[in-house]
Formats: structure tokens, C-alpha cells, sequence
């Protein structure tokens, strides 16, 4: 297994703000998948999903994450919330590096995304039964593609930054990453 840092989790779990720092603290390469996709095709992630639709950002994701396999290292790789999802995704995101669920109660998540208008999936009336529905489906796919799981509700980021650091060195002792 390659040493890199999978980020994964729901909106608002705080993938990006947890990996840029977790990045900064191990002097590791910061990666995150929407800002790349969003550079590579000089668009807001919103107006992706407005002009070709879900599906196409889909693709976009899966193509690349496939790339990053055997041409990165020492890098910590924050994902988009639904990327462990989509069939295939998750075998590629475990043979990228040790996998981190980054897990937060419906609450906290609203708490976080509702004043942001950033996320085309959460601009709806009803926040509060998109993000239960859309927890539901994914929770699993989440689980099954994770090595570690982390509770963050009641942990600020530089908390959740030890947690992470504590459990990826043992599992890189115990592997010999
Ligand atoms: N542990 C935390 N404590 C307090 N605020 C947090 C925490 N994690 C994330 N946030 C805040 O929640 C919001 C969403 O975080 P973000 O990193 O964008 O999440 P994600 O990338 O998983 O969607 C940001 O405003 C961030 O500062
Ligand atoms: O959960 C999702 O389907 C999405 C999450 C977003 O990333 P964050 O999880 O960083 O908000 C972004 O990829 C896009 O808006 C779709
Ligand atoms: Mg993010």
C-alpha cells in the first residue's frame, strides 16, 4: 500500500479544511479532488453539475482518482463527498493509501453546510431530509472503503488532525508503508 492520507466522508465532514492542515502537519503534498477538478476544467463544481449534469462529474472523479494510482506518494488526497460511492471507486481509493473516514452526525453537518452555497446537492427547501436520505445511502459505501473511522462531532480540526496522525503511524508500523 502507498503512504498517501484518503480523506473521505459526507459534506461538510471537513475533508478539505482537516487535509490541508493534516498535510502541512507531516509535510505531505495536499491534494483535493474538487479544486483539482475544478482547475483541470476551469469550472466551479456547480456549474459542472448546471451545464452537463451529475453524471459527467461522476466520470470526471473516477478518472481522477484512477490517475493518481502509482504516480503519487506522501500525499494526503481530500475527496468530494460522494466519491467512495460510485461502483469500482472504492477498491481505487484503498490502493491509493491508508483511507480515513471522517464521520459527523446529520446535525453537525447541517450546522456546517447551511450557509454555503457551494454544494449543488444541498441547494434544496429541505436540508434537513437531503442530507438524512443522501447519509443513508452513502453510510455504508463509507464503512466498506474505510480503513479508519474517525467521530469528529465533538473534536476541533487540530484534535482530529492527532487522531488521524496516532492511528495512521501505528497501521504504518504494523505494514511497513
Ligand atoms: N471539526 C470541525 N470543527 C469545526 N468546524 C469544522 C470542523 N470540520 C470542518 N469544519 C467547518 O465546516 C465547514 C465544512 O468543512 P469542509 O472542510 O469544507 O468539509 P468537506 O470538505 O468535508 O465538505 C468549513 O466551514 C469548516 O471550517
Ligand atoms: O457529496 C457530494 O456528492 C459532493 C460533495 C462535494 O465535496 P465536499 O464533500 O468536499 O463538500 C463536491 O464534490 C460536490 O458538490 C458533490
Ligand atoms: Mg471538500
Amino acid at each position: 500500500m502507498a503512504d498517501n492520507i484518503i480523506l473521505i466522508g459526507f459534506m461538510g465532514s471537513g475533508k478539505t479544511s482537516v487535509g490541508k492542515l493534516l498535510a502541512k502537519s507531516l509535510s505531505f503534498q495536499f491534494i483535493d479532488t474538487d479544486e483539482e477538478i475544478e482547475e483541470k476544467n476551469k469550472m466551479k463544481i456547480s456549474k459542472i453539475f448546471d451545464v452537463y449534469g451529475e453524471e459527467y462529474f461522476r466520470d470526471l472523479e473516477t478518472n481522477y482518482i484512477k490517475n493518481l494510482i502509482h504516480h503519487i506518494q506522501s500525499s494526503v488526497i481530500s475527496t468530494g463527498g460522494g466519491l467512495p460511492v460510485r461502483e469500482g471507486n472504492s477498491e481505487i481509493l484503498r490502493e491509493l493509501g491508508v483511507v480515513v473516514y471522517l464521520k459527523a452526525r446529520k446535525e453537525t453537518i447541517i450546522n456546517r453546510v447551511k450557509e454555503d452555497d457551494t454544494r449543488p446537492l444541498l441547494q434544496t427547501d429541505d436540508l434537513e431530509g437531503r442530507v438524512n436520505s443522501l447519509l443513508t445511502l452513502r453510510e455504508p459505501s463509507y464503512r466498506e472503503t474505510a480503513h479508519i473511522e474517525i467521530e469528529t462531532d465533538d473534536l476541533s480540526i487540530s484534535e482530529i488532525i492527532s487522531e488521524i496522525m496516532g492511528q495512521y503511524h501505528d497501521m504504518v508500523k504494523k505494514d511497513n508503508l
